[in-house]
């Protein structure tokens, strides 16, 4: 069986890895410009296909048949040739929402909503938010009657969804809005899922607002697609099972930590046994400013080298599936944070000070270890979702490093 996701530009998906987890069919990435789309959607060559920007809305006029669902909300995500050649145009984007809700546990009943875009996936989100009774829904759109220029009018909404590519990669550091203009505000769910957490989502994390992103409404939509491609049922618990095994798979393991505490060394041994890329900050920026960082150092001063680490971790951030080791003093920039938190989880690894090298380090030569330590330590702990001792061989501690992420992540 031949199926894929139809779309303009497909470059960052993970449906063909969901598909995989799902069903044993071939599922390919059809990346069909629009003048191309009627000799695709001519030829047929495809039993199944969901379907992304900017032609969820075009399918619905291209179907020759479509489901309740799909004709109520005006929008097509999936499509399945039936047996006569004919495509029947179905919706697994609202179904994928309201699982998305339901693992947000945000109660929808009664509240205003605003939902930031008017595309496909925006009318499925208010086809979803009406059902669960939602006291009132408003779409803003940039030329619509509400939009970004008078945001004020709209202080008072509880619930916040974003279905703009605004904050997708790679620019990661774009926000649709600032949440501070949202007083009421009670939830934040943003469909993008790369990267994991959106600049809107870690403004929602940092003022205490319960968000969610949207892959686990990509693995939902995705296994009822499957279901509507091989006619079989698969139970609910696949998605959390493909929810979890994906962001797994997806997020950066980042290590932070004095400067000699093993981060290069456990990063690679860890790197080793998950079977994924590793970089090594200071590498790169080595290859990248052409000497040794403690000459950098030396030659250009701190401020110079913090800019060129942040101009690395910038870029560096935004990548998945990693095993990062970074500079001990990264920590040291706040806005350091960001980039390293949108993918990544972020591991303290601890040693010993006397334990700790200084050769080829100034800023650990210039003074004494300890007073850097207690600068630092409140940084570290800040930017650490987990902390680990670097004590036992960096195999054993790689494993804990490890172990301890299964507990942390959801
Ligand atoms: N678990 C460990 N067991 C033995 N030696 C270690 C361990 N972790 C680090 N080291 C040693 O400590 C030194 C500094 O480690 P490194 O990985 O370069 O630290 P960082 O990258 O944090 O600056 C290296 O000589 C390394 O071999
Ligand atoms: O702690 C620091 O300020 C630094 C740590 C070094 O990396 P390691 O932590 O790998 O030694 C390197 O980035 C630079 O010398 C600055
Ligand atoms: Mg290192």
């Amino acid at each position: 069986m031949r199926c894929g996701l139809l779309g303009e530009k497909l470059g960052h998906s993970y449906s063909p890895e969901l598909h995989a987890f799902f069903g044993n069919y071939d599922y390919e990435l059809f990346e069909v410009p629009p003048d191309q789309l009627g000799d695709f959607i001519r030829a047929r060559d495809f039993q199944g296909l969901n379907v992304t920007i900017p032609y969820k809305t075009t399918m619905l006029a291209i179907c020759d048949d479509l489901t309740e669902a799909a004709a109520a909300i005006g929008s097509v995500n999936t499509v399945v040739k039936q047996l006569d050649g004919s495509l029947l145009g179905d919706n697994t984007d609202a179904a994928g929402f309201e699982g998305m809700v339901w693992k947000s546990r945000m109660r929808i009943l009664g509240r205003k909503c605003l939902v930031l875009g008017s595309g496909g996936a925006s009318l499925s989100v208010q086809y979803v938010l009406r059902k669960l009774g939602a006291g009132e829904i408003v779409v803003i759109s940039r030329t619509g009657e509400d939009n970004y220029t008078n945001l004020d009018r709209h202080r008072d909404a509880s619930i916040l969804v974003n279905t703009t590519p605004v904050g997708m990669y790679p620019n990661t550091a774009a926000s649709p809005v600032d949440l501070r203009e949202f007083p009421q505000c009670e939830g934040v769910l943003d469909l993008i899922y790369n990267p994991a957490r959106t600049a809107l989502l870690q403004q929602a994390e940092a003022l205490g607002i319960p968000c969610l992103g949207g892959l686990y409404m990509l693995a939902e939509q995705a296994r009822c697609a499957a279901q509507i491609f091989t006619g079989e049922v698969i139970p609910a618990i696949r998605t959390k099972e493909a929810y979890h095994a994906l962001s797994r798979r997806k997020e950066n393991r980042i290590l932070i930590g004095m400067p000699g505490c093993g981060k290069s060394t456990v990063g690679q041994a860890l790197a080793q046994r998950l079977d994924r890329p590793f970089v090594d900050c200071d590498q790169e920026l080595e290859r990248i400013l052409e000497m040794p960082v403690g000459e950098y150092i030396t030659h250009y001063g701190e401020e110079a080298f913090r800019a060129q680490e942040t101009a690395l971790l910038t870029q560096l951030g935004k990548a998945s599936g990693l095993v990062i080791a970074t500079g001990g003093g990264c920590v040291t920039r706040p806005e350091n944070y960001p980039h390293l938190h949108q993918n990544g989880a972020i591991i303290f690894l601890e040693r010993e000070l006397s334990k700790l090298p200084k050769k080829g380090r100034p800023l650990s030569l210039r003074g004494s270890l300890q007073d850097m330590y207690t600068i630092r330590l409140p940084m570290y702990r800040r930017f650490a979702d987990i902390t680990v001792a670097n004590d036992g061989p960096a195999e054993t501690v790689a494993q804990t490093v490890e172990e301890a992420y299964e507990h942390f992540s959801d």
